[in-house]
């Protein structure tokens, strides 16, 4: 293409640098909320130690309100929306930018919430697999009316990366374990509290446990397509999620609000701490290149 536009994000090739704005980037994390992925951008720099406050990080995106861009230093931070349509629409154009940006080496992170499994309120759950409502590790597309199959594999030694950083953030309680991806927050996760429901509390709870069995440790709705789209395109992947509550206890999420916000920190705290790791070549030594 001569010029690639890169409609829901409101940037392009023709118009942007794109290089010159992206080239350096390494780290880029995803999550539903616009704000949660502000507030993780200005916690970032403020971990990377770069200048400034961090408080006045300008909405990459702003010329849209599809999605939420910021970039400190090495790490792009960028919201998704809830659900496959919008995380797939956004991993189309965002991948297409690294590529433009002619990035190399990025590691893409989902750090996000979900309802866990058998776990306690407030555990980080890194996804050692996507798995589908049948607890099958595929995501399902289709392309031009054929149900195309894809593959959900996620980077192992990457999952075992932030295990082993969980340590540094020894609050609260990380695991490693299947994520079940659904297409709802209601029926589609088991739940009795929607404005529809067609089952009865005991078939609710036989799924959970079937899904439990089959190792599912927490549930949330875009890790299956994001595990596919970044693993056919080459991007080192991970999934991070924190339990907002124990779906075999209940449905509502009933935590208060403050409680729910620092839930929502934890991932972001274990992915600084995976970030700022020394590496052999540190680029925390070159801050002043990034802006
Ligand atoms: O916390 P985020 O990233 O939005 O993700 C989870 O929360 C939303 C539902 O409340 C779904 O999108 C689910 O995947
Ligand atoms: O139960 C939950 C909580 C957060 N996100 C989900 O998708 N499900």
């Amino acid at each position: 293409m001569e010029e690639d536009i890169l409609y829901h994000l409101d940037l392009g090739t023709r118009t942007h640098n794109l290089p010159a704005m992206f080239g350096d980037i390494k780290f880029v994390c995803v999550g539903g909320s616009p704000n949660r992925m502000k507030a993780f951008a200005q916690f970032m720099h403020k971990e990377l130690g770069l200048e400034g406050s961090g408080e006045d990080l300008a909405d990459i995106c702003a010329g849209t309100d599809r999605y939420a861009m910021y970039r400190t230093g090495p790490v792009l931070s960028i919201s998704h929306g809830m659900g496959i349509p919008s995380i797939s629409i956004m991993l189309h154009e965002l991948i297409k930018l690294l590529h433009h940006a002619k990035c190399r080496d990025v590691t893409i992170i989902r750090i996000g919430t979900s309802g866990g499994l058998g776990i306690e309120a407030g555990s980080v759950v890194i996804t050692d697999t996507a798995v589908d409502a049948s607890f099958q590790p595929r995501f399902e597309q289709v392309v031009l009316g054929d149900v195309v199959v894809r593959s959900t594999d996620l980077d192992r030694d990457l999952a075992e990366e932030l295990l082993a950083c969980s340590k540094e953030v020894p609050d609260f309680p990380t695991l490693i374990g299947h994520t079940m991806c659904t297409y709802d927050f209601y029926e589609g996760q088991g739940r009795l509290d929607g404005a529809l429901c067609s089952f009865s509390s005991e078939k609710k709870l036989e799924y959970l446990k079937r899904a439990h069995e089959a190792g599912v440790r927490n549930i949330e709705m875009e890790s299956t397509a994001f595990a596919a789209m970044c693993g056919l395109c080459g991007l080192k992947a991970a999934v991070v999620c924190v339990a907002l509550l124990d779906r075999l206890e209940g449905d509502q999420i009933r935590a208060p609000r403050e409680v729910l916000r620092e839930y929502q920190q934890r991932p972001q705290r274990l992915i600084a701490a995976f970030i700022r790791r020394p590496l052999p070549c540190d680029y925390m030594s070159v801050p002043l290149s990034f802006t």
